[in-house]
C-alpha cells in the first residue's frame, strides 16, 4: 500500500482526536481516598493536601481544543482550536464546520470529487477561523492559539492579522504541503512563535459513570 493510500485509510478510519490524543473523562481520585492511576494501579490520595496531578495550563487548553473538535461534523478530520490571553483566560474556541446559515445537511462533506464544488474544501470554515470569529474579547493581540493541526496558509493570515503571537499545535502531518510552508514563512516574518505540543498525559479521561458525586466535603 502506498504511503498516500495508507494515510487516506488512516484518515478515514480514525478521527484526529482518536489518533493524537485520547480525550475521555475519568475519576482520577479527586473525590475519594482510593483511586487508580493510568496503569490501573491503586493509589491512595491524601485529602488533606493539594492535588499534584491537576491539569497544567497547556494540557487544559489543548484538551479544550480537542473537546471542541468533538463537535465537528467532518467525517474525516475533526479539528478544534482554543485561544487564550496572557492571563490564561480562554477568549475563543472553534472547530471546523460549515458557515452559519449554510446547511451541513446540504453542503458536501466528501473530499474526492473531481468537481471542486462538490467537495467540503470550498465551504468548510477551519477551526482556527471559527475560534478567532468567536472571540469574546475586544481583540486577540498577544494571545496564544492551541490547535490540533498546524494552521493552513489562509488561517495563518487570519492569525497574524488578529495579532495572535503564539501557535501551539499538536500535529504537523501536512508539513510538506506548500500551504504549511507558506504558513511557516508568514509566521516567521510576522514574529508568530510556533511550538509543538508535547503532552504530559497520554490520556485525559472524563468518565461520568465513575465520578462519585456523593462526596461529603
Ligand atoms: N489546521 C486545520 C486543518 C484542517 N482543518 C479542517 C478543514 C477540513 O474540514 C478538515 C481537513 O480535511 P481533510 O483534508 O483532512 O479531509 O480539517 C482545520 O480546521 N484546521
Ligand atoms: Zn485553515
Amino acid at each position: 500500500m502506498s504511503a498516500e493510500v495508507s494515510e487516506k485509510v488512516l484518515d478515514d478510519k480514525r478521527s484526529l482526536h482518536e489518533s493524537l490524543m485520547e480525550l475521555s473523562i475519568v475519576d482520577n481520585g479527586t473525590v475519594g481516598t482510593d483511586s487508580k492511576d493510568s496503569s490501573g494501579t491503586s493509589k491512595v490520595r491524601d485529602l488533606e493536601k493539594k492535588r499534584e496531578d491537576y491539569l497544567e495550563w497547556p494540557e487544559y487548553f489543548m484538551a479544550v481544543a480537542f473537546l471542541a473538535a468533538m463537535r465537528s461534523k467532518d467525517p474525516c478530520t475533526q479539528v478544534g482550536a482554543c485561544i487564550t490571553d496572557s492571563n490564561n483566560r480562554i477568549v475563543g474556541v472553534g472547530y471546523n464546520g460549515m458557515p452559519i446559515g449554510c446547511s451541513d445537511e446540504i453542503l458536501p462533506w466528501g473530499k474526492n470529487s473531481s468537481q471542486p464544488l462538490e467537495t467540503k474544501y470550498m465551504y468548510v470554515c477551519h477551526a482556527e477561523m471559527n475560534a478567532i470569529m468567536n472571540k469574546n474579547t475586544a481583540d486577540l493581540r498577544g494571545c496564544t492559539l492551541y490547535v490540533a493541526l498546524f494552521p493552513c496558509n489562509e488561517c495563518a493570515k487570519l492569525i497574524i492579522q488578529a495579532g495572535i503571537k503564539q501557535v501551539v499545535y499538536m500535529s504537523d502531518k501536512h508539513k510538506n504541503k506548500p500551504s504549511t510552508e507558506a504558513s511557516k514563512m508568514m509566521f516567521s516574518m510576522a514574529g508568530v512563535k510556533c511550538q509543538q505540543f508535547v503532552p504530559k498525559n497520554s490520556k485525559i479521561v472524563i468518565d461520568f459513570e465513575e465520578i462519585d458525586w456523593n462526596i461529603s466535603i
